[in-house]
């Protein structure tokens, strides 16, 4: 896929982002998360309203790429990127009547965009994960000085959280997200359960601070834990994975938690993977059984 034009470029990378979203938001079951089938540990959000919030996010996302177009990271284009980022927040919340739905995904989707328009349309994506991170470690001296759940928890804990994720070139989307996608898929695994096996792939192994902040250390090692054993089971393709991954469900039903920050990891998994062009056409089936 490519662009001749900034306009191009802007409008392709906002549709495909977009498109990232509402195919993570779809995509069913997910343990604790929001999905066609119910909205997991989340009393206020539907699918219905991450997919209004998603349509809500295109504009954000169209102007994040038409500032950074052909650039190199800087200060001035991470301050730039910040306050776009900022008011994406606001349309999501206008959009959601207050629902924070996708304040995570903005953040890791508006730096990969960034990185994306900034590259050559044909750049990897260890390229662009990596120039993303050199762009987030640019300090934004406009940040607001507020308290978040997720600098509470990165301090109480000592984990780097979304921002230390950006900060290093987003390891888990790299190292994590993008191998097992491609793995399941050598295995001829479904989409469906390729994505879904990436998901547990990432809740092995993040540090999420959703988890943390709603349960605390135990819960995260234990959904931690239970993401594993699904994995090592075979994945959700086998009888065992695919029961192994209903008792996960039900401890995150149990405990209240979702693993957010995994869910926005995945999205920017299958952004980033839309543009290898071997993987262009795949099909996801709708079927939300074994
Ligand atoms: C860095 C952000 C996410 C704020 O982080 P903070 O941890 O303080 O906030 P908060 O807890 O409210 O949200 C964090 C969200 O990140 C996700 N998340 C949680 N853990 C992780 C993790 N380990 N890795 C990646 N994402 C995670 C979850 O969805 C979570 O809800 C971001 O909102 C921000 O600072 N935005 C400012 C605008 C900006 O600079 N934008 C630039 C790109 S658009
Ligand atoms: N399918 C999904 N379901 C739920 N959350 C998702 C999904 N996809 C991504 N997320 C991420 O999870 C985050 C929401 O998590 P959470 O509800 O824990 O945040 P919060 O509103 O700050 O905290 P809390 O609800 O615990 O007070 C969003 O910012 C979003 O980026």
């Amino acid at each position: 896929m490519s662009w001749q034009t900034a306009m191009d470029c802007s409008e392709i990378l906002a549709q495909h982002a977009v498109t990232a979203l509402i195919e993570e938001a779809e995509l069913t079951p997910k343990p604790g998360l929001v999905d066609k089938q119910n909205s997991g540990s989340h009393s206020d959000m539907s699918c219905e309203l991450m997919i209004t919030s998603a349509k809500a996010l295109e504009e954000t996302f169209a102007q994040i790429a038409l500032v950074s177009y052909q650039q190199k990271p800087s200060q001035s284009l991470r301050e730039k990127i910040a306050e776009i980022g900022r008011s994406g927040e606001k349309a999501m919340f206008r959009a959601t009547g207050g629902v924070n739905t996708h304040k995570g995904a903005i953040w890791a989707l508006g730096l990969l965009i960034s990185s994306k328009a900034m590259a050559s349309p044909d750049t990897d994506s260890e390229t662009i994960a990596k120039l993303a991170g050199e762009l987030a470690r640019y300090h934004d001296r406009y940040v607001p000085t507020q308290q978040t759940n997720g600098l509470r928890i990165q301090k109480r804990y000592g984990v780097p959280g979304a921002k230390g994720e950006a900060e290093q070139g987003f390891p888990h989307l790299r190292l994590i997200g993008l191998p097992a996608l491609h793995k399941a898929r050598q295995k001829a695994k479904s989409e469906l359960h390729a994505r879904i096996d990436t998901l547990l792939a990432l809740m092995a192994n993040l540090d999420d601070t959703c988890i943390l902040h709603r349960g605390g250390m135990d819960t995260l090692l234990v959904i931690k834990e239970k993401a594993d054993r699904v994995l090592v089971q075979g994945g959700v393709s086998t009888a065992a994975g695919w029961e192994a991954l209903a008792d996960l469900d039900l401890e995150c039903e149990r405990r209240r938690v979702s693993p957010g920050g995994s869910a926005d990891l995945l999205a920017a998994t299958i952004f980033l993977d839309a543009f290898n062009t071997s993987t262009k056409s795949r099909c996801l089936e709708s079927s939300v059984t074994n």
